[in-house]
């Protein structure tokens, strides 16, 4: 088939990629120039590890072309992505901007039938939206279907390969025909393409992304539990896990979600329960307990340094929201940071991938650097944000001789707590006994 995806961000560059994958003619748009020319380039700007054998395959065999002109994109398309960006407004709902006016660029350019997709996290009704959009002016046929992506960013390519379900919201036959061809490859293993209509689509991603962002927050509520109480949130984590009812997935207590997703979307479903008068209290906590969790570690570290960070030299370790991507969006690293800076602390950072995009956003207010040894080099102290695997296995003894005070601050549970006090560090993570 013929595709357009308008928006060749981290969702729609790995959907046009795999749909190229699987046999289909795609043209990815983008009005950012500069992010074009790098892609016509063979030039990725994410890092989503397993992208790059796909795009460069595609690419090569001449399935995955790229531009930043919509009329050219779209032209004999049979199905059109919206993979466009929907961030948060300022009353905390989706902001449909960039959405609606794609939408309204669609119409006066659409001149066969098209399935239009939504694959952006939208509210309710915005597929009436984008129909009445494109409507005002359009001279044919068309369908609006809404799609929500799941897929998680590190393991984007993966997920969007081997997806759990697909969801598709459409009333229209001709239009459910497409998506079942479009996706038949995706789910040869049975897994569902589940039809329903648009709005119950719309409301299946908010609600996904909210039970998940929950269950990791009850997970950190138990977590600062069992530090009262003196239980080990990981056997807690073990022992509930094993129930099939409750599965073992997203049980990870830490330093709170981050990402572009769960803060925004939870945030966006409670806008929607507030505009129909739905008092949706279970998001409200959500939402409170997480921005503390962020802020789990400092009064740990202030206790620690006596309230005096002023000329103190953190190390910190992992800046992306979560391991294997380059996004620092919402990542609780960055508010750490800050207030680190603020108690006028020096900070030295590292992640193996995210250092550039932090550049760009703190400049040269911390000290970057190549390996996470020399971040630890004459530092008074390491936080632990973010659980690349390399940070799991560090070698101890060079970090023993860096380090001028063996002070960890974990907000990810990755040391053993007798490792930790054999080797006389002072340790303190999330849910479980502080080792000091
Ligand atoms: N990132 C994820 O893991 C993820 C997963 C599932 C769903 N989503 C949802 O998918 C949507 C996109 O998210 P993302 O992370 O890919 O965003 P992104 O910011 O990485 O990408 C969006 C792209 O759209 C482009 N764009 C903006 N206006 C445009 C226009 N008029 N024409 C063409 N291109 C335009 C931007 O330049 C950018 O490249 C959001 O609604 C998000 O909530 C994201
Ligand atoms: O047990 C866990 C699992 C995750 N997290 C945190 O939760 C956040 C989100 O992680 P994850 O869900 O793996 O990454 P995302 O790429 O944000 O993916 C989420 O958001 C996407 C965008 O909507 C959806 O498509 C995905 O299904 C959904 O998992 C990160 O800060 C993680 O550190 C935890 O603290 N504990």
């Amino acid at each position: 088939m013929k595709i357009a995806v308008v928006g060749t961000g981290y969702v729609g560059l790995v959907t046009g990629t795999c749909f190229a994958e699987t046999g289909n003619q795609v043209i990815c748009v983008d009005i950012d120039e500069k992010k074009v020319e790098r892609l016509l380039k063979g030039d990725i700007p994410i890092y989503e590890p397993g992208l790059d054998v796909l795009f460069d395959r595609n690419v090569a065999e001449g399935r995955l072309k790229f531009t930043t002109n919509l009329a050219e994109g779209i032209k004999e398309a049979q199905i059109i992505f919206l993979a466009l960006p929907t961030p948060p407004g300022e009353n905390g709902s989706a902001d449909l901007k960039y959405i609606l006016k794609v939408a309204d660029d669609l119409g006066p350019l659409l001149d066969h039938y098209a399935v239009i997709v939504d694959k952006s996290t939208v509210p309710v009704g915005t597929a009436e939206l984008v129909r009445a959009a494109i409507a005002k002016n359009a001279k044919v046929d068309f369908d609006v279907v809404s799609n929500p992506e799941f897929l998680r960013e590190g393991v984007a390519v993966e997920d969007f390969m081997k997806p759990d379900r697909v969801v598709v919201g459409t009333t229209s036959a001709k239009a459910k025909k497409t998506m079942e061809k479009l996706y038949a490859p995706l789910v040869r293993q049975g897994n569902p393409v589940i039809f329903m209509d648009e709005r119950s689509a719309e409301m299946t991603k908010y609600a996904a992304n909210s039970f998940l962002a929950m269950k990791i927050t009850f997970m950190n509520e138990i977590a600062n539990l069992c530090e009262k109480v003196g239980a080990n949130v990981d056997d807690i984590r073990r022992g509930i896990g094993t129930d099939s009812r409750i599965g073992k997935r997203f049980l990870f207590a830490g330093i709170g979600y981050g990402g572009s997703c769960f803060p925004k979307d939870v945030q966006a479903l409670a806008k929607t329960s507030e505009d129909y008068n739905y008092d949706f209290r279970i998001l409200k906590s959500v939402m409170e307990v997480n921005e503390d969790q962020k802020k789990r570690l400092m009064p740990l570290l202030n206790d620690y340094f006596k309230n005096d960070l002023k000329g103190k030299t953190i190390a910190v370790w992992g800046l992306a929201f979560k391991p294997y991507t380059d996004d620092i969006r919402e990542a609780p690293a960055l508010e750490n940071i800050k207030e680190l800076l603020e108690a006028g602390a020096h900070v030295t950072v590292y992640d193996p991938e995210a250092m550039e995009n932090v550049k760009k956003v703190m400049g040269d207010s911390i000290t970057y650097c190549h390996t996470p040894y020399a971040a630890l080099d004459d530092a008074d102290g390491l936080m632990i944000f973010t659980e690349w695997p390399q940070f799991r296995t560090p070698d101890f003894e060079k970090m023993n001789k860096l380090l001028k005070n063996k002070a960890v601050f974990d907000g990810r549970n990755l040391y053993e707590l007798d490792l930790m006090r054999e080797m006389g560090y002072t340790y303190y993570s999330i849910g479980r006994e502080a080792v000091n």
